[in-house]
């Protein structure tokens, strides 16, 4: 068996980035970008008011207050065209173009208007209230890398930058193949023995809300026949997900129909609790994770591997997914398996995050899985653990 990390390494190692596309920008939504972005505009493009009031020369405001001429106004496209001279002042909006001569805004609540002149009541600094031209950014300059995932706040930016269409990853195509003699599509009647398949529909969601799209190919029997049928049907994707079959019992096919169809094994067994019989290798340049049968070990398996290998498959790096937070209740020395234990996760009024492993840690129980809030991580040989130990945990975001 090798450790979670090596094992992390090794299929990292095996995946390219998926070739481009470029798309509107309206349609970006949770799309990864695949250039550095610049800005084709500045922003704002010439010096602009933040407030409604006068445009006047700070320095006729040494003394207030102070009686200005109005001389003209501006307006949010429609800027003042003249020079604003000494004892010269004009209306502002906010957002319109300050123009030459003036170089502070007067908000209109400091002033009192009389006709064609304006008492200034209080005085201010040069450039109070002026927003100077690429105040947020100019012509030419990266504000979003490769890399980004695309969201309201990045393609808001993105349409401000005045760039209409973006070269993001294509979305890797995911094909997931549940096997298993026993397992049938939610909405069939299930025999005596058989039951409702569930890491089908929960791997294609994970894989959809990861920004991959998921292929399903179906339910393979126990049988090379149907297994080798339905491997072959994933010639195409820029991933193949097998979920069962994996461990040593007569009907765990999954790997010899893989291999037989030309994966090289890359590992198999890694040291961790739930989803010791994962498997990863590449099947003529598609990589292929082999996850356990057991709903919770294949979705744990997903949320550590999958995660990462669509990261990658989409150009980015990974992010530790951990975070620190202090242990609920006491826990027993852990052996050579990294266990992910479910668990929730909770402020205290004081503010501190406190970890909750659960009591059922069965790698069949999916109910505690779904209500989890985090995975408790727990090393290797860790010894005993008390209430209030600081613990790493992994959040689980509801679209997992
Ligand atoms: N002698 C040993 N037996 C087992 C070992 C072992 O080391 N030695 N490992 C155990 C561990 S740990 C796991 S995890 C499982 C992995 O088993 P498989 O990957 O071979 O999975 P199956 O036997 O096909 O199924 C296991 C379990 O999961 C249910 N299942 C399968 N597919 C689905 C699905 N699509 N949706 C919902 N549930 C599914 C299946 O009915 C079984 O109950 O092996 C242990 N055994
Ligand atoms: O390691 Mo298995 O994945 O516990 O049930």
């Amino acid at each position: 068996m090798i450790s979670v990390e090596v094992a992390r390494e090794s299929l990292l190692a095996g995946i390219k980035p998926v070739g481009t596309e470029v798309i509107a920008l309206s349609q970006a939504t949770g799309r990864i970008l695949a250039e550095d972005l610049t800005a084709r505009v500045s922003h704002p493009p010439v010096a602009v008011s933040a407030m409604d009031g006068y445009a006047a020369r700070a320095e006729d405001l040494a003394q207030v207050p102070r009686r200005l001429d109005v001389v003209g106004q501006s307006a949010a496209g429609a800027a003042f065209a003249g020079t604003v001279q000494p004892g010269q002042c004009i209306r502002i909006f906010t957002g319109a173009p300050v123009p030459e001569g003036a170089d502070v805004v007067i908000m209109q609540e400091n002033t009192r208007r009389d006709g064609d002149r304006v008492e200034i009541l209080t005085g201010a600094p040069s450039g109070r209230h002026v927003r100077p031209a690429g105040l947020d950014f100019s012509i030419g300059d990266m504000l979003i890398p490769a890399g980004t995932i695309m969201g309201g706040r990045t393609i808001g930016l993105a349409a401000a930058m005045n760039v209409p269409n973006l070269l993001v990853r294509r979305k890797p195509r995911i094909a997931i193949l549940s096997t298993g003699d026993e397992i049938v599509l939610p909405g069939d009647q299930p025999g005596p023995a058989q039951i409702v398949g569930s890491n089908g529909p929960g791997l294609a969601a994970m894989v959809t809300a990861l920004g991959a799209e998921a292929i399903h190919l179906g339910i393979a029997r126990d049988t090379r026949e149907s297994l080798d049928s339905m491997i072959r049907a994933a010639a195409g994707a820029d991933m193949l997900v097998t979920t069962g079959g994996a461990s040593v019992g007569d009907y765990d096919l999954v790997q010899d129909a893989l291999k037989d169809a030309g994966m090289n094994l890359g590992f198999y067994k890694v040291a961790m609790r739930p989803g010791k019989p994962l498997m990863f290798g590449d099947m003529k340049g598609v990589p292929v994770l082999g996850l356990p049968g057991n709903p919770v070990s294949a979705m744990v398996c997903a949320i550590i591997f999958l995660e990462p290998a669509i990261r990658a498959l989409t150009g980015r790096s990974t992010v530790t997914q951990a975070i620190n937070a202090l242990l609920g209740r006491d826990l027993p020395p852990n052996d050579e398996r990294m266990e992910f234990m479910r668990g929730t996760l909770e402020r205290t009024d004081d503010g501190l995050v406190v970890a909750l492993p659960f009591e059922q840690q069965d790698s069949a129980v999916m109910s505690g899985l779904a209500r989890a809030t985090c995975l408790v991580v727990r090393a290797p040989h860790a010894p005993t653990a008390q209430m209030g130990d600081m613990v790493q945990v992994i959040p689980l975001p509801a679209t997992l």
